[in-house]
């Protein structure tokens, strides 16, 4: 059984189509990216998914959720709020709009788990708020903080931390990192797949860098004028596209840059391989192409490196 099942999903404003026929699984744990130029249909896809489509805006077809007997589309206010924050959660673009302003970060990490009765008292959930601030390497004195006392990388861990705390099925991200200062990227990135890892949790990452789904992904779909056009294993879809747009999207890329930045390991690798910092192409290493494209088992990250299981004594070189 799939956490996410999206089938002959349109999207349209008037009598204008915007998204057509999105067909879209995920799978328990399923770490999914959704990529596409600007204005391809990704974040309107997501916004149906969440039922947080503008007004005028109007989704047909069908969303199912793990779970939850009924269909997503069409469903009420009250039955999505409930959803929303405990079965699926969301990280947007911009950490600000998430926040409240006017209450401190312990309070409104707490709140989402009292909201949905996933810890019985008020200082329980105050613990796990504790605990989650802590899980996303943020220091416990910023319980007490209000938004604004926060960079703009702390805020979006802040609610990485509220979208992680009642362990949802699906986290759903649209492009989390863009706002952010390169140097804090990549610890973001790292954190959701370390959150979603440890709850098993599944992911749907929408962005338009390849290399951030190349590093985050398992599976990819792209988008291109509202439909998806391709989709695979990130490995199959990047080294083999089929449709031209993906093969020209590749070849505008970074990922070359990123795959020549790889820094090779000698000899053979170890059944836990580490990948240095700065490894974004994890699916490829510099002189054993199909080395980590065949690992079933990756999993994990670190600020400091990416770690991939191979088979033991594999040869690397
Ligand atoms: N409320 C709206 N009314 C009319 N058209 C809209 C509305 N929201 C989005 N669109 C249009 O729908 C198309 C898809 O938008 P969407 O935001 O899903 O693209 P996207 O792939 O997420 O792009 P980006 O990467 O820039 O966020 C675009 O052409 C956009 O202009």
């Amino acid at each position: 059984m799939n956490v996410l099942e999206v089938a002959g999903l349109n999207v349209s404003v008037r009598d204008t189509t915007l998204v057509s026929d999105v067909d879209l699984t995920v799978g328990p744990g399923e770490r999914v990216g959704l990529i596409g130029e600007s204005g391809s249909g990704k974040s309107l896809t997501a916004l149906s998914i969440l039922g947080l489509l503008p007004e005028d805006v109007v989704p047909s077809g069908s969303v199912r959720l793990s779970g939850v007997d009924h269909d997503l589309i069409g469903a009420d206010e009250r039955a999505l709020s409930r959803i929303r924050g405990r079965d699926l959660a969301m990280v947007f673009q911009e950490p600000m709009t998430a926040l409240n302003p006017t209450m401190r970060i312990g309070d409104q990490i707490a709140e989402t788990m009292l909201i949905h009765h996933t810890h019985p008292t008020r200082s329980a959930a105050r613990a796990a708020a504790a605990d989650l601030l802590d899980r996303v390497q943020l220091p416990a004195d910023l319980l007490r903080a209000y938004p604004h006392q926060l960079s703009g990388g702390q805020r979006q861990r802040v609610v990485l931390a509220i979208a992680l705390s009642n362990d949802p099925a699906l986290l759903i991200c649209d492009e989390p990192t863009t706002a952010l200062d390169v140097t804090v990227q990549a610890l973001v990135l790292d954190l959701i797949v370390q959150g979603v890892v440890a709850r098993s949790s599944a992911l749907l990452f929408i962005t338009h860098d390849l290399a951030v789904v190349a590093t985050v992904c398992e599976r990819v779909l792209v988008m291109y004028g509202g439909r998806v056009v391709e989709s695979g294993p990130v490995h199959e879809v990047f080294t083999n596209p089929r449709h031209r747009y993906t093969q020209g999207l590749l070849a505008a890329s970074n990922l070359e840059a990123a795959g020549s930045r790889l820094t090779t390991i000698p000899g053979t690798v170890p059944a836990a391989g580490h990948f240095p910092s700065g490894c974004v192409f994890r699916n490829r290493c510099a002189h054993a192409t199909d080395l980590c494209a065949t690992t079933p088992a990756w999993s994990g990250t670190s600020t400091t490196g990416y770690a991939c299981h191979h088979p033991a004594g594999a040869p690397h070189a």
